[in-house]
């Protein structure tokens, strides 16, 4: 049986690199960037005013006051007619070009305009004004050429904000993975429907698009396929297409656990079988190769796990192991699950034979972060897990941990 560590070892080796693919703008929220960007425009693209005011020469105004002549107003989007001479001003809004000769913003609120007189006249009466004042130079934010994002950057709103400004609506980066996902068993029902004696509704399907989606994923739901293996082999097949296959259920023990033996029909290669972890022991994870002439055009294989169908099994084992697969399609860094510290807040005992990912709730305070264990039914109470914001790990065997004793937990 694999140990966690071995199953990831054996997960990032088997997924191939991440495969670069062109998307719009709008669609690339969380993906990575898989080019270099460089600016094609300086920012600003020109000398501009930061305030509403007006543009003078600072040597004018060397004191805080003068009296200036006007000479023309210049809104956002239009361009100065005129240079501004010693003794005049120019009326500018934010974001307008600075006119030839200006030097410096005076502010609207340090100013008075009589148009009494002809030509108008600024009286000023502020604090000394200085080169430079309110006005931002071309280029000091970016220049044209330079590198202003790397390749393996997550996109957030300010690199998006940052790629529209160098003209960028198409961006190369790695494409969310496709993931079926497939809930097996013949006990399942639809989630609209009302089970009857020995049925329950199919909790799983939901859930795993929803973990898919959260992880930057698109979740493809393929429905319920039932304990027979002719459907159910046509319902693997129709899941191959996708760059994950996600099935829940069915790949235990039982009579009826007929799982792992017809993705090895379908031509699945099993890559390993069970896992030494609780809960998820029958994890099952393996590729199907894809033959050139239906080759996905991004990935060259179908990454397949068979999630044991407890949903807590279900649920734990796609963070670990299949958000693992999809940190590498996706080319997040770090790929192995991350934990933080936190300080145990109460003392517990824990006993099991297998390394436990069990539920817990975290809650930061400016004195660090604590944690705390909820009570668990095991890997059938979902429930319990709606109480909790992560799971601790703990080790095969029997310990007391004291409170204060710091703990690996994998935020959810
Ligand atoms: N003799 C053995 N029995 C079991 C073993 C074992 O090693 N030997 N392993 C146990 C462990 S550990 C787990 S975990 C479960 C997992 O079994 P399967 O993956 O085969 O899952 P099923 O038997 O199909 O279902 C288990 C449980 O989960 C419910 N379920 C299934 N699918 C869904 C779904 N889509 N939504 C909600 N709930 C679902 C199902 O009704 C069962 O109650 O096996 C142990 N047995
Ligand atoms: O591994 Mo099973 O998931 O313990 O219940």
């Amino acid at each position: 049986m694999f140990t966690v560590e071995q199953a990831l070892d054996a997960i990032i080796a088997e997924v191939a690199d991440p495969v670069a693919a062109r998307v719009p703008l709008g669609e690339s929220l969380g993906l990575v960037l898989a080019e270099d960007i460089v600016s094609d425009v300086d920012s600003p693209p020109f000398d501009k005013a930061l305030m509403d005011g007006y543009a003078v020469r600072a040597a004018d105004v060397t004191s805080g006051r003068a009296e200036l002549r006007f000479l023309e107003e210049v809104m956002a989007g239009q361009v100065p007619t005129r240079a501004v001479e010693p003794g005049w001003a120019t009326r500018i809004m934010t974001g307008a070009p600075l006119p030839a000769g200006a030097d410096a913003v005076v502010r609207v609120e340090d100013t008075q305009f009589r148009d009494s007189e002809e030509p108008a006249v600024v009286a000023i009466d502020g604090a000394p004004v200085t080169v430079g004042q309110s006005i931002m130079r071309q280029g000091t934010s970016t220049q044209r050429g330079q590198r202003v994002l790397n390749s393996g950057t997550p996109l957030r709103p300010q690199e998006i904000g940052t790629l529209a400004e160098s003209g960028r609506d198409q961006v190369a980066v790695y494409p969310r993975p496709r993931v079926a996902i497939l809930a097996t068993g013949d006990e399942l029902v639809p989630v609209g429907d009302i089970p009857q004696p020995g049925q329950i509704r199919n909790s799983n399907e939901s859930m795993l698009a929803a973990q898919i989606q959260r992880a930057g994923g698109e979740p493809v739901p393929l429905g319920i396929a039932r304990d027979e293996r002719t459907h159910l082999r046509t319902r693997i097949e129709a899941g191959l297409a996708c760059d994950l296959l996600l099935l829940s259920g069915g790949v235990s023990a039982g009579k009826l656990d007929l799982v792992p033996s017809e993705l090895q029909a379908a031509g699945v290669r099993q890559v390993f079988h069970k896992v030494r972890v609780k809960p998820g022991k029958p994890l099952w994870f393996g590729v199907s190769e894809r033959a050139e002439k239906d080759a996905n055009p991004i990935h060259k294989g179908c990454y397949v796990f068979g999630l044991p169908g407890n949903p807590v099994s279900s649920m734990v084992c796609c963070e670990i192991f299949v958000r693992t697969a999809l940190r590498r399609l996706l080319g997040i860094e770090p790929q192995r699950p991350l934990a933080v510290s936190a300080r145990l807040e109460h003392e517990y005992r824990h006993q099991g034979n297998r390394p436990t990912y069990h539920p817990a709730q975290m809650e930061s305070s400016l004195t660090g972060r604590t944690v705390s264990i909820v009570s668990w039914q095991g890997s059938s109470d979902l429930r319990a897990t709606t109480a909790a914001n992560g799971m601790v790990c703990f080790p095969a065997g029997e310990a007391l941990y004291s409170a204060g004793t710091v703990m690996d937990v994998y935020p959810w």
